[in-house]
């Protein structure tokens, strides 16, 4: 469970970038975070992931607070960032390591996963290549396996599907369901409503940094009194007119 407590964040020139947002992502579920662009979704998730420091409230992740027990809450949970160009001059395998050596994944598990999950995501023949040498996609699909080999309890994607051919988007897809349906937590920004609405249990729309609605499309359709699809929906909601 992912608990974010009347969070606020300034940036110079855009003070309340994320504005007093309460939000509780539960178990067992798959949450869409949807917004139009600048609504503040990535910085709100770089705070969830500890990489920007809160102005004010609260994020908990399984009950372990973001920024007064950063390493706890470090180990419980997965990342995958919008940009996936990092660690350009490893090999994939170097960067793989790497990463299966901070979370201490054995070497029998770790040898297990790489190969099966680069194998079903068709970079296995490139783990010995740089990653600067890796199209957007392969960069990306580096980085889903890098979280995958220690299993975290939650997942915190950012666009993960941005760039990914369909199978690999489909595999993702999957995981992500599986993973769900284990109990864990999977939260993921998207701008793809189409994926939203048939993957999400649940959508989280912001914008302006503000918390617009949360609940499943069932209880959308309910509170806004129509039939309309998420698109319809999510377009009037954000329309600043
Ligand atoms: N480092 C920064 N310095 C100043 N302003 C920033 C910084 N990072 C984000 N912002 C501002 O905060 C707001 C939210 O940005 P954010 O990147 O979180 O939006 P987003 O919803 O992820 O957008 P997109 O869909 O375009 O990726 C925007 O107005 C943006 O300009």
């Amino acid at each position: 469970m992912i608990e974010i407590n009347n969070v606020s964040k300034n940036f110079p020139g855009n003070n309340k970038a994320i504005d007093a947002l309460n939000l509780t992502i539960p178990d067992g579920k798959i949450v869409g975070f949807l917004g139009p662009n600048g609504a503040g979704k990535s910085t709100t998730i770089k705070m969830m992931t500890g990489i920007l420091p809160l102005d004010g409230g609260s994020i908990v992740l399984n009950g372990f607070d973001i920024e007064k027990n950063p390493l706890k809450a470090k180990k419980i949970f997965g990342y995958v960032p919008d940009q996936p160009d990092m660690f350009l001059r490893l090999k994939g395998i170097e960067y793989l390591n790497f990463i299966a050596d901070i979370f201490d994944v054995s070497k029998e598990v770790r040898q297990e996963r790489i190969e099966i999950l680069t194998k079903q995501f068709d970079i296995y023949n490139a783990l010995e290549d740089y990653i600067q040498t890796y199209s957007h996609g392969m960069r990306q699909k580096v980085i889903v396996t890098g979280v995958l080999i220690h299993d975290p309890d939650i997942w915190i994607l950012d666009e993960p599907l941005t760039g990914l051919d369909p199978k690999s988007a489909y595999m993702l897809k999957e995981m992500m369901r599986e993973h769900a349906n284990k109990g864990n937590t999977v939260f993921f920004s998207s701008h793809g409503l189409e994926v939203v609405e048939q993957l999400c249990d649940e959508v989280a729309i912001i914008n302006k940094g503000k918390l617009l609605f949360y609940g499943t499309l069932q209880e959308m359709r309910e509170y806004y009194h129509s039939d309309k699809s998420l698109e319809q929906v999510f377009l009037e909601l954000t329309n600043d007119e």
